[in-house]
C-alpha cells in the first residue's frame, strides 16, 4: 500500500501546534516477546490515543523486523509505526516513517554521517517517510547502550550551553526534530532545565526518552515542554504502565489545558 507521505510529521506537527502532548511506544526488537502482550491488550489499545510506535534497539539488527512490523501493524494499525534505527541495517520498508537521526552530541562520523550514507538508498527506495532529528545523548554521566555502541560520552545536563548550541546546530542543519535522550533504562533523565530550554529557544517539536518509567517523570518531561515522550523499559518490563500513561496524557490534555 502506497505511504501517506506526511502522515507523520502532520501527526507529530498537530501535537506542536496545538500544544498537545504525545506519547511513543519504544518497541525493541531484541526484547520484544509477542506472547508477554494479551490480546486484550491490543483491542484496548486502539481506545487509548497512542500516537506513535517506535522500533528499534542498539542491539543488532534482527533479520525478521518486517515480521515483527507486520505483527505490530496488524494489532495497531493505523497507529504510525515508525523506526528508530541503531545502525543502517534497521531500515525495513514495513514502517511508516524513519527517524532519520545523527547523533550529534557525539563525535563520532559513524553516527554523524557515515550510517545515513549507507541508509540512504534503501530509503529512497522504500517510500519511508524521513523525519530528519537531531538526536543528543544527555544524562547525568551514565554510560548506556547508546554510549557503548557508538564510544561518544552523553553531554551533561549541567553543560545547558553547549546542549543548546548542540540542538540549534542540528536545526541550522535542516533537522525538523530534537530527540534528547538519557538512554535506554537510564535512572537520570534529561533534566527538566535542559528541556525547558531547548524546547524554549528552538521551537522544533522536542522529543524526550530515556528512563521515564513513573507517571511524575513524564508529567515533569510535559510541563517542561517535551512534546513527545518515549517509553520502552517500563513497558517491557509492565504493559499496563503504557495504558496509565495513556490515560495520564489524555486527562492532561484535556483537563488541564483547555486551550
Ligand atoms: C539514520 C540511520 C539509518 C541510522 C542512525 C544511526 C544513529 C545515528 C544512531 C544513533 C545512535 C544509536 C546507536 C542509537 C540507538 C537508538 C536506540 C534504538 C536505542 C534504544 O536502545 P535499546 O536497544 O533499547 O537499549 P538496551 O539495549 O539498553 O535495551
Ligand atoms: O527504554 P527507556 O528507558 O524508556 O528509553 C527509551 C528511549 O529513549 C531509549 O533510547
Ligand atoms: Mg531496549
Amino acid at each position: 500500500m502506497p505511504k501517506q507521505q506526511r502522515k507523520v510529521s502532520n501527526a507529530i506537527q498537530q501535537l506542536f501546534e496545538n500544544k498537545k502532548k504525545g506519547v511513543a511506544w519504544l518497541i525493541d526488537p531484541g526484547k520484544f516477546d509477542p506472547n508477554s502482550i494479551s490480546d486484550v491488550f491490543w483491542e484496548n489499545l486502539h481506545g487509548l490515543e497512542l500516537d506513535l510506535i517506535l522500533v528499534g534497539g542498539s542491539q543488532d539488527e534482527s533479520s525478521d523486523l518486517g515480521e515483527l512490523i507486520q505483527f505490530i501493524k496488524e494489532r495497531t494499525s493505523p497507529i504510525p509505526v515508525v523506526l528508530f534505527p541503531g545502525s543502517y541495517q534497521q531500515v525495513c520498508p514495513e514502517a511508516d516513517a524513519i527517524l532519520f537521526m545523527s547523533l550529534i552530541s557525539g563525535r563520532n562520523p559513524e553516527y554523524l554521517i557515515s550510517q545515513q550514507v549507507q541508509a540512504s538508498r534503501t530509503i529512497q527506495n522504500s517510500g519511508l517517510e524521513v523525519l530528519p532529528t537531531a538526536y543528543l545523548l544527555v544524562n547525568d554521566g551514565e554510560i548506556c547502550s547508546v554510549h557503548r555502541k557508538s564510544g561518544t560520552l552523553p553531554l551533561l545536563n549541567e553543560e545547558l550551553d553547549l546542549i543548546l548550541d548542540t540542538a540549534l546546530a542540528g536545526k541550522f542543519l535542516g533537522m525538523n526534530y530534537v530527540y534528547l535522550d538519557a538512554g535506554s533504562g537510564s535512572s537520570s533523565s534529561v533534566s527538566t532545565r535542559v528541556i525547558q530550554a531547548v524546547s524554549s529557544e528552538l521551537r522544533l517539536p522536542l522529543i524526550v526518552g530515556g528512563g521515564l518509567n513513573k507517571l511524575k517523570k513524564i508529567h515533569q518531561c510535559f510541563e517542561a515542554g517535551a512534546d513527545l515522550v518515549v517509553i520502552g523499559n517500563q513497558i517491557e518490563k509492565d504493559p499496563d504502565f503504557l495504558v496509565e500513561v495513556l490515560n495520564f496524557k489524555k486527562f492532561y490534555n484535556e483537563e488541564l489545558h483547555v486551550n
